[in-house]
């Protein structure tokens, strides 16, 4: 049976979106993912993402996230700006007008801001190891011999698990190296994204992430709220900060605990496929 899907982007980190809100609750298999995920004999794309009917009834629609290897996750910041201009598109909802998504780690509230931007409050950052989950006590930041090398970094949640370690430059090929070794540390029993920032200023970083299930991408929009949620809470950033990654820039607004954090940026359309 032919499949419909949009191939969309945020700041380039590509999606495949597909509607099954006729077809909810279908579990992906792995290796058909994969093989749609490829970039040479597939179609490509960083993240599969299902749009389908809300299991909790305060909410809207839910979706579904998996990784370019199979993988599923709980939240994706620049995915969830794509669902929110498709069903834009659709006709499901209006522009301005607050509406409240549901992802596998819980409710979003999403408002389409015009045709290509989407504002969305991602929640509280959730610094809780046992959340995250780390296998650490409680710090503000960790300590790990990592390759011969000590790495200090700030973790959290945003839905999904994150690492945050500051540079001195995101260009720096010690970046590449501890990008795919910090992922898989058994440190995270899940794995993580792991997010390399520069502080250009107090309110502007340069981010690059590894993502876990998806290695390098243009762009990580939990990582970008993850980044500047580190950031606050150690003093090196204000309220409002632009994130800037190899895609674009993403401006996260954060007043501190207690508080959602807002994330704001693109959200576009590439073609529309079968397969
Ligand atoms: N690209 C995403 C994050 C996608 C999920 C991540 N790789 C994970 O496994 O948690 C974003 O924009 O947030």
């Amino acid at each position: 049976m032919p499949a419909r899907f949009t191939k969309m982007h945020g700041i380039g980190n590509d999606f495949v979106i597909v509607d099954w809100r006729e077809d909810a609750g279908r579990v992906p298999n792995a290796a058909r993912i994969q093989a749609l995920a490829d970039r040479h004999t597939g179609i490509g794309f960083d993240q599969l993402i299902s749009i389908e009917p809300a299991r909790d009834p305060s909410c809207e629609f839910y979706y579904g996230i998996w990784n370019a290897d199979g993988s599923p996750s709980g939240q994706c910041g620049n995915g969830v700006r794509c669902v929110a201009a498709w069903l834009y598109r659709d006709g499901a909802i209006a522009r301005d007008v607050p509406v409240r998504l549901e992802s596998p780690s819980g409710p979003v509230v999403v408002r389409v801001l015009d045709e290509g931007t989407v504002t969305v409050d991602m929640g509280e950052p959730d610094f809780t190891p046992a959340h995250i989950p780390l296998e650490h006590a409680a710090h503000a930041t960790y300590t790990l011999q990592v390759d011969g090398e000590d790495v200090s970094f700030g973790a959290v949640s945003m839905g999904n698990p994150h690492g945050v370690v500051f540079v001195d430059d995101v260009a720096d090929p010690r970046v590449d190296r501890l990008g795919p070794l910090l992922t898989a540390h058994p440190i995270f029993p899940q794995g993580a994204n792991i997010g390399f920032v520069q502080r250009v200023a107090v309110d502007r970083l340069k981010l690059r992430v590894h993502e876990r299930g998806s290695g390098w991408t243009r762009a990580c929009g939990t990582g970008a709220c993850a980044a500047a949620a580190v950031a606050h809470a150690l003093g090196l950033a204000t309220t409002d900060v632009a994130v800037e990654l190899p895609g674009g820039t993403l401006t996260i607004s954060w007043h501190g605990p207690g508080h959602s954090l807002w994330m704001t940026g693109p959200a576009a359309f590439a073609f529309e496929g079968e397969v």
